[in-house]
C-alpha cells in the first residue's frame, strides 16, 4: 500500500485533467487517472508510468453513479485511500442560442457536468468519512459558472450549478474535515476550446481560430490560459495551504470576469 496522499482526477486521459495529474505527481501524490475515453486514458497512463509516476487507471462514466463507486473503490484497492478528488471531467455541449436549444442538446451536459459531480462528491466523501481523515474535493467550475456566457446556455447553467454544489457539499461536509471548493477557469486552450471555436462559426460567423481570439482579447493580462496556469491554482487547493479555505469557487482567469 503507498504511504503517499492520493489523488483521483475524472477526465484526465487529457486536456486540463492530465496536467492537474502531472503537477499533483510532481506535489507527491500518487494518481489515480479515470476518463470515459478509454484509448487517451491508455496513453496517459503509460505516460506517467514512464516518468516515474505511482498511477493507476479507472475507465469511467462520471455521470454514471455506480461508476464513480467503482473509481474510488480502484482507488481504495490499488493505493489505500482518497485524499484528494478532483471533479474535472465535463463537456462543452452544443453552442446555440436559447431560442434554437433542443431539449436532446441539454440533458448530456446536465448528465456529465452537474450530476458527475454530485455523484462524484457522494463517492469521494463517503470514503473519506469512513477513512476519518478529512479530505479534499475540488470541482471544476469555470467563468462561464460566475457569469452567463452568450450560446453557452446549457454549459453556463451547468457550471452554476457545479458553484451552488461546491457550496451546499461544503457546508454539510465541513463536520467531516472535508473542504470542497472549485477552480474556475477562463479560456484554456485544450480540446474543448478547438471544438467550441469550431461549433461557434456557424453562429458567429467567424473562420477556424477565430472565435478563440475573439474571446482572447477580452483577458487583461493578454494571453489565453494553460492547463498549467490551472494546475497552480489546484495544487495550492489540494495543499495544506488550503486547509482553512472551503465553499470557495475560486476565478483563475487572467481578467475576465472581476467579481
Ligand atoms: N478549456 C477551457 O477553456 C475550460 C474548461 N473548463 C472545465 O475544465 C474541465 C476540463 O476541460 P478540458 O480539459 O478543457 O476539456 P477536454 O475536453 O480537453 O477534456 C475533458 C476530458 O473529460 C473526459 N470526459 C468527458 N465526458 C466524460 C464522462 N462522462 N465521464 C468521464 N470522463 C469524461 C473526456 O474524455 C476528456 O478526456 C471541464 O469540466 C471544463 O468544463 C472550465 C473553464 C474553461
Ligand atoms: C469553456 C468555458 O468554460 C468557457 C467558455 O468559459
Amino acid at each position: 500500500m503507498s504511504k503517499q496522499k492520493v489523488a483521483v482526477i475524472t477526465g484526465s486521459g487529457q486536456g486540463i485533467g492530465k496536467v492537474l495529474g502531472e503537477r499533483l505527481a510532481n506535489d507527491g501524490f500518487s494518481i489515480v487517472l479515470s476518463d470515459i475515453n478509454e484509448q487517451t486514458l491508455i496513453e496517459t497512463e503509460k505516460e506517467f508510468k514512464n516518468n516515474g509516476v505511482e498511477v493507476t487507471s479507472f475507465v469511467g462514466n462520471v455521470s454514471k453513479l455506480d461508476d464513480q463507486k467503482a473509481l474510488v473503490k480502484h482507488a481504495v484497492d490499488t493505493f489505500g485511500s482518497v485524499d484528494v478528488f478532483i471533479n474535472n471531467a465535463g463537456i462543452e455541449g452544443e453552442v446555440a442560442p436559447i431560442i434554437e436549444i433542443d431539449p436532446k442538446m441539454v440533458d448530456p451536459v446536465l448528465d456529465i457536468n452537474v450530476k458527475g459531480v454530485l455523484f462524484g462528491i457522494q463517492a469521494a466523501a463517503n470514503q473519506m468519512i469512513e477513512q476519518k481523515t478529512g479530505g479534499k474535493i475540488i470541482n471544476a467550475c469555470s467563468i462561464a459558472g460566475q457569469e452567463g456566457f452568450e450560446m453557452l446556455g446549457p454549459y453556463t447553467a451547468s457550471k452554476f450549478a457545479v458553484k451552488g454544489i461546491t457550496h451546499s457539499a461544503a457546508k454539510e461536509l465541513a463536520k467531516h474535515k472535508i473542504t470542497v471548493n472549485s477552480y474556475c477557469p477562463g479560456i484554456v486552450g485544450t480540446s474543448m476550446w478547438e471544438r467550441l471555436d469550431e461549433k461557434m462559426m456557424k453562429f458567429l460567423g467567424t473562420k477556424k481560430g477565430e472565435a478563440f481570439e475573439k474571446y482572447a482579447e477580452g483577458i487583461a493580462l493578454g494571453r489565453t490560459q494553460t492547463p498549467e496556469d490551472v494546475a497552480n491554482l489546484v495544487s495550492f487547493l489540494a495543499s495544506p495551504n488550503a486547509d482553512y479555505i472551503t465553499g470557495q469557487n475560486i476565478l483563475t482567469d487572467g481578467g475576465m470576469v472581476f467579481n
